[in-house]
């Protein structure tokens, strides 16, 4: 492999577009310590509470409102677009950046401007069927696309010549031994250590129709002896639970160490975002998803094969009720044989190393442009 010496990352939003970011460059750092690795991100995004925790160089560029649609964002391109690519080429320039590689989210498309611009090579890597407006921007300037899942390319024109590579996931999640963390995982969580856990999330920001549904299964599910884990999200209002349920019902507004939620957990039910999906699959976790259902049938696109191959089922964000909740996870909670299958199956769909896939990918096309 040819040395990189300056990697410029660009992704920023959402936890779905971070996770990857950070995780990426983990895999650079590991693989070359020397080489220099600068994130852009805007003021106000989730990028600043998770990526200079992590140890990487986050520069702001200026934040501006990507329209939801390609032609609207090619149509109006806004002077703050070009405000914000100027600030983005400024620090491409004074890193003397080598490759642009970019995770989706508003703040990419700065970076590949300026990158294109600057006839600096540009990798982007997309999780989600059909692509979002920022990476559909980008692929106009570059061939170097590469996806998370096989699906993508057959169910999207725009990423047929796409490369699979995985998904990058944060190596906790990756390397995670469950059987191994669990004992650990419950104990640090404030679960019983014998009872078998229901692991809910909405994804980085939470969902509130999940949060009422098993909020108002809460006593159902204790009588059950099913022990909850409830990432309700950072923004949501609290959920109620009565306080004398006889187990652990865990509430937190978010989950830093998402591992230990993976290991505690015999069956996870969650939104469909890609990041999750990965990421269950990757540790053959079971599996109920809950789509968003306002964003273009994206969440369910990217949950369908997995539940096809068995490892999980999908629902309506609409059947989301307490009394749903009570008559289809109790019995498949008390099935143990039945969630081992289901963990087999989506194991068999996940894979762990989408991290190295990426960099290889990078590489190449850094140094044959
Ligand atoms: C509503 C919406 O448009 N959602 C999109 C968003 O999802 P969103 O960002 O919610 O979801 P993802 O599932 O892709 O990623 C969530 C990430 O946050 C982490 N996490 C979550 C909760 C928590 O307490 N702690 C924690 O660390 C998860 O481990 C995961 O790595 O981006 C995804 C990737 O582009 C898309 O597929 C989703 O459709």
């Amino acid at each position: 492999m040819g040395p990189l010496r300056s990697v410029v990352l660009a992704g920023g939003g959402t936890g779905g577009h971070i996770y990857p970011l950070l995780a990426f460059a983990d895999c650079l750092r590991r693989h070359d310590p020397s080489v220099r690795i600068t994130c852009l991100g805007t003021p106000k995004g989730l990028e600043n509470d998770l990526i200079p925790p992590a140890g990487y160089d986050l520069r702001q560029i200026p934040a501006f409102q990507l329209p939801r649609s390609l032609n609207m964002a090619l149509l109006r391109t806004p002077d703050r677009m070009l405000t914000s690519s100027r600030a983005a080429g400024k620090i491409l320039d004074e890193v003397r950046a080598d490759v642009v590689v970019g995770f989706g989210g508003y703040v990419s498309v700065p970076g590949y401007l300026a990158a294109w611009r600057r006839e600096t090579p540009i990798v982007i890597h997309e999780v989600n069927v059909p692509p979002g407006v920022a990476n559909r921007m980008g692929m106009r300037f570059t061939k170097h696309v590469a996806v998370g899942f096989p699906h993508q390319p057959r169910q999207a024109d725009s990423l047929r010549d796409a490369r699979v590579v995985g998904v990058p996931l944060r190596s906790s999640i990756a390397h995670l031994d469950r059987r191994a963390a669990v004992a650990h995982a419950r104990y640090r969580l404030g679960l019983r250590p014998d009872l078998p856990v229901l692991f809910v999330s909405g994804g980085s920001q939470g969902a509130r129709s999940i949060n009422l549904a098993v909020a108002g299964a809460a006593k159902e599910l204790s009588r059950a002896g099913i022990q909850v884990l409830h990432v309700i999200g950072a923004r949501n209002e609290p959920v109620s639970v009565p306080h004398d349920l006889p187990v652990p019902y865990v509430t937190v507004p978010y989950l830093s160490e998402m591992e230990l939620g993976y290991a505690a957990a015999d069956m996870m039910l969650s939104r469909g975002g890609a990041m999750t999906v990965a990421e269950v699959c990757a540790i053959g976790l079971p599996t109920i998803f809950v789509p968003y259902p306002y964003s273009n049938q994206e969440q369910s696109r990217n949950a369908q094969p997995v539940v096809d191959a068995g490892g999980g089922l999908l629902v309506d964000d609409g059947e989301m009720t307490p009394a749903w909740v009570e008559r289809t996870v109790i019995p498949l909670m008390r099935d143990p044989h039945r969630l081992a299958a289901m963990g087999h199956a989506a194991a068999g769909y996940g894979r762990r190393d989408g991290d190295e896939a990426l960099l290889d990918f990078v590489y190449e096309a850094a140094t044959r442009g």
